[in-house]
């Protein structure tokens, strides 16, 4: 079994929206209730830590959690000013954690189940396990004029996302390290191969997106309607 930490306390800047984008609507539910509905649904989740902004609390209560079918716990708890301080708010409020606990962005709402229970199952063996894409575009580096500095080879190369599970002990000293060293990572798995312990990574979906920009936004109704016309075919 697998604790879960949604993080969803973002400003979402890049979404240029007056309600944060983890809040929209996409189709007739807000996008995080959308990711919650996976993780409650999840034989393998033994609970739920929900991290977003104290300030929406209440809208947590009121508008979400209530479309969540859910018989597990889900705990509130209050995120920090950058996603990693939102992680560790949500680890350290964990009552009494799984062995392996998974995290993952409360705006990547179409993750899949067999996603959540492949990082889970890699990570009870391995240790650390996370979802993820192999580069299919060409990469460049591009300087401060918008000149292409670079082409970087591709090869191996691939796009993190979440899920990303852990042993939670592991987790647990990797941001103890990280905290003390001032180590800032972009997502949690760094902060354990800065440790020097291999973490694996599985493939996840391009579909897997995480909804940043309104762009995403759009894609994302795209991909709903998708999936609600293929699952209503016979
Ligand atoms: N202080 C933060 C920052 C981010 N997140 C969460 O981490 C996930 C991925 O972060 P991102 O897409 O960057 O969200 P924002 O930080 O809200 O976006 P922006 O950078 O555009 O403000 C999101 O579910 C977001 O809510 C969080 O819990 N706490
Ligand atoms: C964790 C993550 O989703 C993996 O791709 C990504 O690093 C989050 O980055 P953001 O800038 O916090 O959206």
């Amino acid at each position: 079994m697998a604790s879960a930490v949604i993080v969803a306390a973002g400003r979402g800047v890049r979404m240029c929206s007056p309600v944060a984008k983890q809040f929209l609507a996409l189709g007739d539910m807000p996008v995080l209730a959308r990711t919650l509905q996976v993780f409650a649904a999840h034989p393998q989740v033994a609970d739920i830590c929900l991290v977003v902004p104290e300030a929406d609390f209440a809208f947590c209560r009121k508008s979400v959690l209530p479309l969540v079918e859910n018989q597990k716990p889900i705990k509130l708890t209050a995120g920090g000013r950058k996603r990693q301080d939102s992680v560790q708010c949500g680890l350290a409020s964990l009552d009494r954690p799984e062995k392996i606990v998974v995290i993952h962005d409360g705006v990547r709402p179409f993750v899949t189940a067999k996603l959540i229970s492949g990082c889970i199952d890699m990570a009870a063996e391995t240790g650390a396990c996370i979802a993820g894409i192999p580069a299919a575009e060409t990469l460049k580096r591009v300087d401060a004029g918008n000149v292409i500095a670079q082409t970087v080879n591709r090869d191996g190369i691939w796009l993190a996302q979440t899920p990303q599970a852990f042993d939670f002990r592991l987790i647990q000293k990797a941001f103890e390290k990280a905290a003390a060293d001032g180590f800032l990572g972009t997502d949690d798995a760094s902060l354990v191969e800065r440790m020097g312990v291999g973490v694996r990574i599985i493939e996840g979906s391009r579909g897997n997106i995480k909804i940043t920009t309104p762009a995403d936004l759009e894609m994302a109704a795209r991909l709903l309607e998708n999936q609600s016309t293929a699952e209503a075919k016979p």
